[in-house]
């Protein structure tokens, strides 16, 4: 196996920040926008966004949810392997409310289309948008874009992006890894 760093902590660190910028510019004070962290690993990014944004940019406090898409999946009985849950945790009503997605990292599609239909169960919001630290070019298998990301990333099948997180692995940083 070898790997390749795509960002170092440091990288990591202004990405952050420039999408947390980002998401000011568009919501304002989030007092309609509500932040979504599909998990497992993009409640890590939900969570920093949250914080930066609040500890830097002065924003009130943001409302952040986390949805587990494990049984939302159109693949979840094919495999033969129990399938690991995750909470989902939305304590606030999403109906009309400017709905952030944020995931680590977006490849096909696939967990994002689970996802759409997982949020129903909570209400219609008003508008869903979807944040990405990295997007895998050229690798969708449906019509799913993000609205706001951290990298654009090339990779070939059999490669594998894996975004680590301090406050889980160690340190900051996204690797190219391949088997
Ligand atoms: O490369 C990939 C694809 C999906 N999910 C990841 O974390 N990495």
């Amino acid at each position: 196996m070898s790997q390749k760093v795509l960002l170092t902590a440091k990288e990591v660190t202004i990405i952050l920040n420039r999408l947390a910028c980002q998401l000011i510019e568009k919501h304002f004070d989030f007092s309609n926008t509500i932040l979504i962290g599909i998990q497992p690993r993009g409640v890590f990014l939900a969570e920093r966004l949250k914080e930066i944004l609040e500890k830097e940019y002065h924003t009130p406090e943001i409302q952040l949810g986390y949805l587990d898409i494990t049984f939302f999946r159109d693949d979840f009985r094919r495999t033969d392997k129990p399938l690991e849950a995750n909470k989902t945790n939305i304590n606030f009503i999403v109906e009309n409310k400017k709905v952030i997605f944020i995931d680590d990292v977006l490849f096909t599609g696939r967990s994002i289309r689970s996802a759409l239909t997982a949020i129903q169960s909570f209400g219609r919001p008003a508008e869903i948008e979807l944040l990405v630290l990295i997007d895998r070019r050229f690798s969708r298998n449906l019509p799913i874009q993000p609205d706001y990301r951290g990298r654009q990333v090339d990779a070939i099948n059999g490669e594998k992006v894996r975004v680590n997180w301090k406050e889980n692995d160690g340190d900051d940083g996204v690797y190219l890894v391949t088997s």
